[in-house]
């Protein structure tokens, strides 16, 4: 059944919800509370009526004052009710996207790269989507069914064939929700697949916008938009019409239970067979026919209730492509994941030490097979070889973006104690280790809040003698902005600032992988003299003699494992 499977691909993502439990049920609870109070005007309303008519009697004060007394808590109810979902809203899609996006950097696609613009795209719009689902109709269903139940109880109570009619109703309403279902889901997956084409394309033409010009290819690319946006429309047009038809049917149904329950009534009143209430009184009629009016708003606002959750219910077919995106994306394992009972790290500087490490990519050859290599602490080392020898994957292993297969990466303290990486916080390695790679990129915003990602508040006195450390003083400034990632920099100066943005964490150990490996002499001097002059251990992974000339020694990987380096090499 499709509406089960929507409902188990959305109850999948509630463990990522679990702290928002409270505000969920509070929600449910205000919500609730709101729409009892809707139905219990609306009867009490009708039930005057019917007395004034059939009985020629007013409403007395305590009417007056229930009507007045429940007008006032709806007001507050509806306002309570907004602010609550609205909050809640904020807080939901908040965690979607932290979860999202700590499954993302976590998991294997996050280490490789290989997780796109467009793929962050589809996601986000699918979390939008599903924030809706959760903070705004996941209680509204759990209202819309305690409103039904409490109205269903109530005309039971009162009359037992009235609440037999509302159930067959109801039920025939809760079927409604499955009518359909298989064509709204394919639709609003089709839809789905089609809006994500057409943002993709968007972001491609985007991001490829000195072609587009160069080449002239705005027009076609305008014309293509075109018709992917007119396909997505037709699309959305056709769900909507299946979704419309769904609501007429349970329209339908609606009308039904209301002349059933009148009809029940005016029988049980003794209406239909002609004798009044008064006489209906003395001649033992089941019900009194000034009730006739409540009653059936009782029936109207019980089905209504489940007309309510229903539509929802329809309203998730196409939702379920998105949870289940989602839902997969969150559950992503992660490569590397923190030890139960983590490790202390030594005090003082550290050295670093791979000791027979062996690792393969997934299901590939192996890159490093029982490879060792030791740096004592403060010391400055090179890394070198050929293409493809593994020198990135070496620095990666030591910042711990893997974990190898079969030996160690450790720390070392001076003292000679060891840790492996694999035993400590997450939030100690990253404060001892600091990572500049090979192409790492700047976050759109400015100096300022680049440098101080992923290190506490600094005083901007500091953050400018980092940048005089690196040379940036010159021609940058702590509130310039950077421009998406740092594209109004030249490569010299991205790598400056990006080894700024390490340096400002203060690290006991400095990886750098072929951060000069584009840069004119001039600039890989400058580079070097500043990474020369770090006060710590350094590892550092080039091709370039210069960068490697001013290393303490140079080790080999690969085919140059175990030997110095050769000058060709270099
Ligand atoms: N994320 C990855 N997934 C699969 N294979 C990878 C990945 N990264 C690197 N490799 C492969 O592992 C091997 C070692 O790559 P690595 O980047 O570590 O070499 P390198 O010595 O740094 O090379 P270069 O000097 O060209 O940067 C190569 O064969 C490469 O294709």
């Amino acid at each position: 059944m499709t509406t089960v499977s929507a409902l188990r691909a959305l109850r999948g993502l509630l463990p990522a919800l679990r702290p928002e439990w409270r505000g969920m049920l509070w929600s449910y609870l205000v919500g609730t509370a709101s729409a009892l109070a809707l139905a219990a005007l609306t009867v009490l309303t009708a039930w005057a009526v019917g007395r004034a008519v059939v009985e020629g009697a007013p409403p007395g004060p305590a009417w007056w004052a229930a009507v007045i007394g429940l007008v006032l808590l709806r007001t507050v109810l509806t306002w309570q009710e907004m602010d609550v979902s609205h909050a809640l809203a904020y807080r939901v899609l908040a965690r979607l996207r932290m979860a999202l996006f700590d499954a993302y950097a976590r998991s294997v696609p996050g280490r490789r790269r290989e997780h796109s613009g467009r793929a962050a795209a589809v996601a986000m719009g699918d979390i939008e989507k599903l924030e809706f689902f959760y903070a705004h109709t996941l209680a509204q269903i759990g209202a819309s069914l305690t409103v039904f139940l409490a109205a269903l109880a109530t005309a039971a109570a009162v009359l037992p064939q009235a609440g037999a009619v509302m159930l067959a109703g109801s039920a025939a309403v809760g079927a409604s929700a499955f009518a359909w279902a298989r064509t709204a889901r394919r639709l609003g997956e089709q839809e789905q697949r089609e809006r994500s084409a057409l943002s993709a394309r968007m972001v491609d033409a985007l991001g490829a916008l000195r072609e587009v010009l160069a080449y002239g290819l705005a027009p076609r690319i305008v014309a293509e938009t075109d018709a992917a946006t007119a396909g997505a429309v037709a699309t959305a047009r056709r769900r909507e019409l299946v979704a419309q038809l769904v609501t007429a049917l349970r329209e339908l149904i609606v009308t039904g239970v209301v002349i059933g329950v009148i009809a029940v009534s005016a029988s049980a009143a003794g209406v239909l067979s002609g004798s009044g209430a008064a006489e209906a009184g003395g001649t033992g009629a089941a019900l009194s026919p000034a009730l006739l009016p409540a009653l059936v708003a009782l029936a109207v606002a019980g089905v209504a209730a489940t007309t309510e959750a229903a539509t929802t219910l329809t309203q998730l077919h196409p939702l379920v492509a998105g949870a289940d995106r989602v839902a997969a994306g969150i559950g992503r394992p992660p490569v590397v994941s923190e030890p139960t009972a983590a490790r202390g790290l030594p005090e003082g500087p550290l050295g670093l030490r791979f000791r027979e490490v062996g690792f393969a990519y997934d299901g590939r050859e192996p890159v490093l097979a029982s490879w060792s290599a030791e740096l004592a602490p403060g010391e400055h080392v090179g890394l070198a070889g050929p293409s493809g020898a593994g020198k990135s994957t070496a620095v990666a292993l030591a910042a711990r973006l893997w974990d190898p297969a079969s030996g160690a990466v450790e720390l070392v303290g001076a003292d000679g104690r060891a840790a492996a990486l694999t035993d400590l916080a997450d939030a100690d390695l990253r404060a001892a280790v600091a990572l500049v790679d090979q192409d790492a990129t700047l976050f759109h915003g400015t100096v300022r809040e680049n440098l101080l990602r992923g290190s506490g508040p600094r005083p901007d006195a500091e953050l400018a003698a980092v940048l005089e450390r690196v040379g940036a003083d010159g021609w940058i400034g702590l509130d310039d902005g950077l421009g998406e990632s740092g594209v109004r920099l030249s490569g010299g100066q991205r790598a400056r600032l990006c080894l700024a943005r390490a340096l400002v964490r203060d690290p006991r150990v400095l990886l750098v992988d072929e951060v000069t490996a584009s840069l004119d002499p001039a600039t890989e001097r400058a580079i070097s003299d500043v990474i020369a002059g770090f006060d710590g251990t350094v590892l550092i992974a080039s091709h370039r003699a210069e960068t490697l000339s001013r290393c303490d020694r140079v080790i080999g990987i690969g085919a140059s494992a175990g030997r110095d380096p050769e000058p060709g090499l270099l």
